[in-house]
Parts: C-alpha cells; structure tokens; sequence
C-alpha cells in the first residue's frame, strides 16, 4: 500500500488506564471485530493476562478505516506491554511506530508508567496524541487531567480528546486524530531489506511467530532473509496481518506491519530489536537501538517432590520456547536437592513464570529468595559475577563488591512523601531529585540498588501511600557495597536455599527479623529446633521453635473416627507442602520469609 495511507501507532498508558478497553473499542468501530466477538478483550489472549489484567505479549492488529476525507486508511495498531519489567520490548514496539496514543486515565491523572512510556515515545521521535479516558466516571477530572498532562509529561494537552472506552463516547475521534495528526511512515519500498523484529514467540502448531515492521524494502514469502544480529539464515514459510484474524498475505512492503514464520526453530535466534535483511541484496547496516536482553532478577527454583525434578526441566525448556528472555540452568542444593537457577527481566515476570509452570504444569515448587548478580573482583585481580549466594567466594578473597543500582522515579501525593523517604532511606536510597510536578504531586527521583527493591519494595510502597504511588525504574549502574552472605541454620545446620546476600550494615537487623519470622512459620516438632542466623562462623540473631509436648490426636481421644480422620488429612495436606531438611519439616513459606523481613 501507498505509505501516505498507513498509520502506524501504539497505545502507552500506566496499567488500568484503559488501553486494552480502547484498543477493542476501536478494532469495533472499524468493524474488525463484530461485538459478539467482544465478549472477551481479545489483545489480552492468554488466560493469566486476563486474570491479571495485564497484557505480557506485544501484538499487532491491521484495520482499515474509511476516514471523513472519505479516503481509505491501514491503520496498524501495534499493543505494548505495560510493565515495567518489560520496558526493552516497549520500547522496540515504539521503534516500529510513528505515533502514539498516550492514554490517561481522568480519574487517576499521570502516574508513573505514563511519564516512563511517554518519555519511551518521545525519544523514539513519536507524535503523541493525548487521550483523556473514563469521563463517564463522577470523578473525572478533564481540565485538572489536561493540566497534568502540560506540567509533568511537558505535552500541549489543548488537542487532547476526551473519550470513554467504556461507552464509546467520542472514540472515533481518535481514529480521525489518527489519520490527520500522526505522520505516515516514510520508508522505501525499492531499497534493501530493512525491518525491526519488536516482538516473537512460539506456536504449538506453527512454530516460531515473529512480528516486523518492514522500515525498507519489501519482504516476501519465499524470500531468504538473514538476522543481523546472529547472521542465521532463513526462508519465509507464510506471512500476513492480524485482523486480528491471521490473514496470509505475499508481500509486505516498507511502511507495513505484520507477521511471518519461517524455517526458524527456536524462538531465542529472533530477538527483539534485530534487524532483518535479504540475503541476496542485504542492506549496508542494522537498524539502531539492538540490545540484548539481560536477566536482572535470580531465584532457584524446585520442586517440593524431588521426583518431579525432570518435570520442571521439561516444563521449563518448553516455557523458555516462547518467552528468551528467561533463562536457567542446573543447581543443586544440599537442602532441596536438585533444581534450576533462574533469570528474569524482573520481579512480575518470575511471579508469571512461577504461576504458569504451578498452574500449566501442576507441579509444587519452592522458589529461594529473588536477588541480583553482583561483580566481585577478587584479591587476586580476578573478576566473578555472582547471582547464586552458594557460589558466594570467601570473604578473605574479596577484594570489592559492585551491586546493580537503579534510577527509580516514584509520583505519588504530598501526603504519602513522608513515608515514601523514609521506606527509600531505609532501602538505601540517594535521592536525585525532588519536584512537585502539580500543586499535589511530587516526583521523587532515587537511585536505589535493585537488591532492596527484589525484596519488598512494591509492597512497601504500596502500603505507606495507601497506593497513590508508581514506580517506574531502570537500570543505572553499579555501587561498591560491603555485602555480605547471610547463612540461616536450622537445628544447627546451614540451609544453603535459605542464604542470602544483604548489605552489613543492615545485616544485624536483618538476621534478627528473620529467625523470629522463621520463628513464627515452621511448625513446632517433637523436638526444640534453633533457628539461626550467621555471617561466615559468627551467630548473629537466634530464636527457638519449642518442642510439642502432645500428641495431636490425643486430643480427639473418644472423638469419633471421622473427626480423627478430618485431622490426619489436615495434617497431610499440611505436610505436602512442607520439606523436610535434616530431622526438620519446613513449610514452603518459611524459603520466602526473606521477602517479608522489611515488614512492620
Ligand atoms: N468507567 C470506565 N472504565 C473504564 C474505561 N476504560 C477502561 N475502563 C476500565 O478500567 C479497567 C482497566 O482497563 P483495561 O483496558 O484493562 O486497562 P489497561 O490499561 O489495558 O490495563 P493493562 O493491560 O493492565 O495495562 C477495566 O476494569 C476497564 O473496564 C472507561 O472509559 N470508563
């Protein structure tokens, strides 16, 4: 098609804002989707998306709209993850737009992920177009919402369309603000071979699925193409466009937006941000903007049924198949015996893929305690990364630590700043700057190491500002810190899974929440069980889980049998999701008591 009459955007918001709700408001309005078909918001397809209610996978959608000019427009909405977690693949999906819709919510204002993905916009050279949504609400403000949207994100917010996704009030506005506002792509068509890989996976029946906006050139069925990055080398099997309904097509040409499969077999060979070209008549360089993604967050990972080890392994490779920017290999832990160290882009994604392998795969898993990878030059000028605390080198070796540091920025109400500064104290947090970016919101900004933030920084956030605070961050660089390795012993012998890495000074403290917390979770046994907290051979914090005197079903002494029985699988089932380590049954709970130490 003529590029004049593509449009190619995206829709940005701060999570619940109403981007999925719009985006199937406007598939409707230009009859891509009939509202039978609406009953379920069809962007968000797997089901843990629309339980949770956010979108994980970026995808793409054609329409084509019949402006009021009464000339007809490809329209190509391109969906964008909205968590921070995922912010490398938002920012690809961008890299293949001209334009943006910037959703705000009228009722909430600006929060945090707005600003983030409309900074993202902005320094992809995007047009923005702002949109006021939920005005049927009573406590929509439009003009406080406009003000918002001038002050903090620093965009004339005169244009902005009022809308209700819910009821469709004004929305086919926004599709004419589309056509007239955003440019149109400006690529050509009889270069080389240039398009952006924003977004791939993996399909059960055809394989891997890559989605593309072809920047130059053309892109064929049948053509052999090479990724840049890798230089591997593939055939075009089939192509087309999401309607949202595959639709096979033969050829996409600069401008356009679509999906094709090719004789590609794993889905980590196309990776977000590489560039496509012909091999025949490549073209001279990749497009900008290529990283490869690195895991930020670590955990291990086991299954409560040392039987089901091989499960996991299996469940695993098949979940790695569609999603690369998760990795793992093998570990083993004196403790839970045979299991995978896992990295992850952050915190929401290890809770995806914990849930999906608990609930696709049916298997009872421990997780040890998130944390990062931190550089250790050692006293012989040697260097390590370390992500694993059992892998954590003596401390008579260590020459200096480097933790990873994040630049957070937090916008929340006047009222919550006081306890926000002080959780961000705590968290070791310096703060880079201060603003009030309306006559009640502030913008904190802070660097904070992203160890603090794996623990329970979004809980704790949310607690001392009742929710009125979001948090965006990125990462920023290292500090050297005096970190340390916390050993936990139970009856007297360390328990590699429960280990973790914390900064000394905090150490004390610490340890001594965490053994009362430990305290409280297992279960007294039949015998008294000292529960410690060590750095190296020093006792730092112990408590101590007294022994039970009685047996439990003494006390359904001429009780009736069924009751008895009631108890006895009460207990099983409390036994199945406990571990047994040593002489000791620790429930699955006490592994992540860590996360809970900050914790009034
Ligand atoms: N009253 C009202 N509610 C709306 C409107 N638009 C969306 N909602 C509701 O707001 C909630 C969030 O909407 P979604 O469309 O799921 O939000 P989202 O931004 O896509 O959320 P993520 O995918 O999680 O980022 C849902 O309960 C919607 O029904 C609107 O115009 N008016």
């Amino acid at each position: 098609m003529d590029p004049s009459h593509i449009r190619n955007f995206a829709i940005i918001a701060h999570i619940d804002h109403g981007k999925s709700t719009l985006s199937d408001r406007l598939l409707e309005l230009t009859g891509s989707l009939t509202s039978r078909e609406m009953q379920a918001q069809v962007l968000d397809a797997m089901d843990l998306e629309r339980e949770r209610g956010i979108t994980i996978k970026a995808h793409t959608v054609r329409m084509v709209y019949k402006a009021k000019d009464g000339e007809t427009y490809q329209l190509n909405l391109i969906d964008t993850p909205g968590h921070v977690d995922f912010s490398y693949e938002v920012s690809r999906s961008l890299a293949s737009c001209e334009g943006a819709l910037l959703v705000v919510d009228a009722s909430q204002g600006v929060e945090a992920q707005t600003l983030a993905n409309a900074y993202l916009a902005i320094s992809n050279g995007l047009e923005i177009i702002p949109i006021i949504n939920k005005i049927d609400l009573p406590s929509a403000d439009i003009d406080r919402t406009k003000e918002m949207i001038e002050k903090s994100v620093g965009l004339p917010a005169d244009d902005a369309i009022p809308v209700s996704a819910k009821t469709g009030q004004n929305v086919e506005e926004i599709l004419e603000a589309v056509v007239h506002l955003l440019p149109h792509p400006k690529g050509d068509a009889d270069a080389p071979l240039q398009a952006l890989i924003f977004d791939s996976w993996f399909d059960a029946y055809r394989g891997v699925i890559v989605l593309a906006r072809v920047i130059n050139g053309r892109m064929r069925k049948g053509q052999r193409i090479k990724l840049m990055s890798n230089n591997r080398i593939f055939d075009i099997e089939s192509m087309g466009v999401m309607t949202p309904k595959p639709v096979e097509l033969n050829e996409l040409s600069a401008g356009e937006v679509g999906f094709f499969v090719a004789t590609i077999k794993n889905v980590a060979d196309t990776k977000v941000g590489d560039t496509i070209t012909d091999v025949d008549r490549p073209c001279s360089e990749a497009l900008p903007g290529f990283e490869d993604i690195k895991s930020m967050v670590f955990a291990g990972l086991y299954t409560v049924d040392s039987h089901e080890h091989s499960l996991l392994r299996d469940a695993l490779e098949k979940l790695r198949l569609n999603d690369s920017s998760f990795n793992f290999e093998p570990e083993s832990s004196v403790a839970l015996g045979f299991g995978f160290r896992c990295g992850f882009l952050g915190l929401l994604h290890l809770e995806i893929i914990q849930e999906r392998l608990e609930r696709e795969y049916n298997l009872d898993l421990i997780t040890t305690a998130p944390g990062v990878r931190y550089k250790i030059t050692l006293t012989d000028g040697s260097m390590v990364e370390v992500d694993n605390p059992s892998r954590w080198p003596d401390p008579s070796e260590i020459e200096q630590i480097e933790e990873p540091v994040i630049t957070a920025k937090i916008l929340t109400n006047e009222e919550y700043v006081g306890g926000i500064l002080k959780l961000v104290e705590d968290k070791r947090g310096r703060q880079q700057n201060f603003e009030y970016v309306s006559e009640t919101r502030v913008m904190l900004t802070y660097e904070l190491p992203l160890n603090e933030i794996v623990l329970d920084f979004y809980d704790r956030l949310k607690s001392v500002s009742r929710g009125y605070a979001s948090l965006d961050y990125h990462l920023a660089g290292a500090w050297v810190s005096p970190m340390v390795k916390m050993d936990i012993l139970i009856g007297g012998d360390p328990v590699d899974a429960l280990s973790l890495i914390v900064h000394r000074d905090s150490a004390y403290e610490r340890g001594k929440v965490l053994v009362e917390k430990m305290r409280e979770l297992i279960p007294r046994q039949m015998f008294e069980v000292a529960i410690q907290a060590a750095i190296g051979s020093k006792i730092i914090a112990r408590s101590t889980v007294t022994a039970i005197r009685k047996n439990v079903i003494a006390k359904c002494y001429g009780g009736d049998i069924s009751r008895k029985r009631k108890l006895l699988d009460k207990q099983k089932e409390g036994k199945k999701r406990m571990k047994r380590i040593g002489k000791v049954d620790i429930p699955q709970e006490a592994f992540l008591a860590v996360l809970k130490v900050g914790e009034e």
